[in-house]
């Protein structure tokens, strides 16, 4: 139980005046018991004048310390000069005259009654004592300022504790605390525009919100020196670093890094012709490529111009591979690429689930064994597009959309890049998906608005041409900021580099990868043209070294699942023929090009598989067998197969976990709902482990 104690207020005798009156009153009698000494001690009328102008200066002096305001400050000073003369008269003659009592009495009346329209700042004066253990007192005037600003401009009265100046001397950040009643920091960040301009900054600067330490604070940026007119180096640091680190893409005004996170974020970036939006997607390469647990692949549809520069040194035949992993320049490599990708995504959620569990983490852990994929989008606007009719590229849109929504576990991530911010070019969903929006240089505030939602603090008024943009991560409010200027001649240095160190797709990728996966160098050395043919040496293959002090990477030394055969459990060859033929080791090491450690690994794994396999239900293998290579089946037409009602397939396969797919799409020029091969397979596995107890409607079927 808790109990209430109430304590009277004390009394309190001190002289201080608490008001209006009580302040005149004091005055008249203060001022009456000096003139009484000076007259008893026969005081020269001279020193009487001395000391009231050493009042006045005192008083000019400690008003500029706390930062008073004129009309105060004259107030003030009549106060001071009016008692002093008074005094002085007195001294030269008597006080014991009514007239001069009278004259006393009408002064501090006066004092009094206008008191209260020069105390109009006393909240500010109120915040200044508070703060003024923390804040110097030469930045107080600042704090005293912008508390009035805000209060002006937004009717929130906010108390600034803290001034910083940036190193850069280009501006500085505020914190403060937001009023108790219920005020947020969103209210705040909403006014910015209007901060600014009640502030007179100069164009191109601003103001910033952002977090405080705790929810009833917040952090102001102002920045009064526009520094988004000046370039920004890139950083050209090529040692390899963890995709789990955010990536550096330029600064902010007050020069702090600009980063962004890629381990589990997607990418939109939107830029008009010029803007500076390849510059900013060579960064994200350079950063994404250089990561000893990072790969890339680039779509171009539009000549292949954005690869080009990571692929030269390859070409030229300087190094054994390039440094993008894999890039599209037509619609058909396109297509086949994020196939490929959106089956790779799904088979590391069945082949390194074993590692989540191992290692006690909720994301798949990344290794240079295991290496994330960011699949680069570029001017995607034109693939992305929810207007086209073209069928191939409504496919691959619809392999990227779905790459979106599930490869972020596994490592399979999208940057996507377009003209425009508009509905046309990139749907809303993307937009949502993609976590980290960044717009660079554009005039359109509807189009920016698009990206970061109205009234987000991105107005292009305070951008600075070519190469600045807004960007959002998650968790946190749009900012400006500057790209790092990465030039041609430093990505002919870097491809090399990269080409020579990055990791290769783990091993399950490959073997669902397959052919189309191994020829893809062939591929692109026949689209872009140039040097001497070079093949993938076996070696390239290898499990790649890390750095001489990676971050932890638990699963460098794992090896796929068996779920790496392709082509679905009904094609598999009979386990008893596996696990002979896995004797001798030959099947891996022939099919997949694994060094031989791995092929043990591998070979132990599969022999336990085997031990533990259970029969498949016939349903399954014979829905296996329909769906053959293909990814998707229409239900419809499974259900035609199986000489089943719609209804009844539907429940059987429902009773083994496996459901239509929430979207329908295209088979035979037919937009449907359907299954996916995947999530069959995984029923299938699930039940050969032992994990999946086969149901009795299933069991049993068909019941003729
Ligand atoms: N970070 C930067 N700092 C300074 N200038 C930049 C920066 N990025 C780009 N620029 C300038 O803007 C020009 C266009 O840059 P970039 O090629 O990246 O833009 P873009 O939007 O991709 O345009 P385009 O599609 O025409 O190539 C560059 O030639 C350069 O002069």
């Amino acid at each position: 139980m808790t109990t209430t104690t109430k304590t009277r207020p004390m009394a309190d005798w001190s002289l201080a005046p608490r008001g209006a009156v009580s302040g005149a009153v004091n005055g008249f009698l203060g001022v009456a018991a000096l003139a009484a000494a000076a007259h008893a001690v026969e005081l020269a009328p001279v020193w009487a004048a001395a000391g009231t102008a050493v009042s006045a200066i005192g008083s000019i002096a400690h008003s500029a310390e706390v930062g008073t305001h004129t009309p105060t400050l004259l107030y003030r000073l009549c106060c001071v000069l009016g008692a002093g003369s008074w005094v002085a008269y007195t001294a030269a003659t008597t006080p014991w005259t009514s007239g001069a009592f009278y004259t006393l009495g009408l002064g501090a009346l006066a004092a009094g009654a206008l008191a209260p329209w020069f105390r109009i700042k006393e909240p500010a004066a109120t915040a200044r004592t508070t703060r003024a253990a923390v804040i110097p007192r030469r930045v107080a005037q600042v704090a005293a300022e912008w508390e009035q600003r805000i209060l002006d401009v937004t009717r929130i009265r906010v108390e600034i504790t803290d001034v910083r100046t940036w190193d850069s001397k280009a501006g500085y950040t505020l914190t403060g605390l937001l009023p108790l009643d219920g005020t947020t920091r969103q209210q705040l960040a909403g006014a910015c525009d209007q901060l600014a301009a009640a502030a007179r900054l100069p164009d191109g600067c601003g103001v910033e919100v952002a977090k405080g330490p705790h929810r009833g604070s917040f952090v102001m940026h102002v920045m009064t020196v526009n520094r988004l007119t000046e370039d920004v180096d890139w950083h050209g640091d090529l040692s390899a670093r963890d995709i789990h680190e955010p990536a550096w893409l330029g600064e902010h005004r007050d020069s702090s890094p600009m980063t962004v996170p890629l381990r589990e974020e997607s990418v939109i970036l939107v830029g008009q012709k010029g803007s500076g939006k390849t510059t900013v997607l060579h960064g994200l390469i350079w950063e994404a490529a250089r990561c000893f647990n990072g790969l890339t692949a680039v779509i171009d549809v539009n000549g292949g111009s954005l690869a080009q520069p990571w692929l030269h040194p390859w070409l030229e035949g300087e190094t054994e591979r390039p440094a993008i992993d894999w890039v599209a320049s037509d619609l058909d490599e396109a297509l086949e690429m994020t196939r490929i990708l959106v089956e790779m995504a799904i088979d590391r959620k069945t082949s390194y689930r074993h590692l989540k569990v191992k290692h006690n983490l909720s994301l798949l852990p990344l290794s240079a064994g295991l290496p994330s994929y960011q699949l680069l989008v570029d001017e995607g606007g034109e693939l992305m597009s929810t207007t086209t009719r073209d069928p191939i590229k409504n496919e691959i849109r619809d392999n990227i959309e779905e790459l979106l929504r599930i490869g972020r576990d596994a490592g399979f991530n999208t940057i996507i890049s377009s003209l425009r911010a508009v509905q046309d070019m990139v749907s809303p969903d993307v937009i949502k998906q993609s976590r980290v929006k960044i717009g660079m240089f554009c005039d359109d505030e509807a189009e920016l608005a698009y990206l970061f939602g109205w009234n987000k603090g991105a107005d292009p008024d305070e951008l600075a041409g070519p190469g600045t943009g807004f960007y959002r991560v998650p968790g946190a409010t749009v900012r400006p900021f500057k790209a790092g200027y990465l030039k041609h001649g430093d990505i002919a240095r870097a491809a090399v580099t990269i080409a020579n160190n990055r990791p290769d797709l783990d091993a399950a990728g490959i073997a669902v990868g397959g052919d189309v996966y191994r020829d893809r160098l062939t591929r692109m050395r026949k689209a872009f043209g140039g040097g001497k043919e070079v093949a993938l040496p076996a070696e390239k293959l290898r499990a790649p070294q890390p750095p001489a002090e990676p971050a932890p990477s638990p699963a460098r030394t794992s090896a796929p699942h068996l779920t790496v055969l392709r082509g679905g459990v009904a094609s598999w060859p009979d386990p008893a023929e596996i696990a002979a033929t896995a004797a001798a080791g030959s099947l891996f090491a022939g099919q997949y090009d694994l060094e031989p450690e791995r092929v043990e690994t591998l070979r132990a794994e599969q022999v336990h598989e085997v031990e533990a396999g259970r029969p498949l239900p016939e349903l399954l293998v014979r829905a296996l067998q329909v769906i053959g290579e293909d990814r998707r089946i229409h239900s419809v037409a499974l259900a035609r197969a199986l000489r089943l009602e719609q209804g009844e397939l539907a429940a059987l396969l429902g009773a083994l976990g496996v459901r239509t797919l929430p979207n329908p799409f295209e088979r035979g020029g037919e937009k449907l709902r359907g299954y996916e091969r995947q999530h069959l397979e995984e029923a299938a596995n699930a039940i050969r482990r032992g994990e999946l107890q086969v149901p009795p409607e299933v069991a049993d079927w068909p019941a003729a």
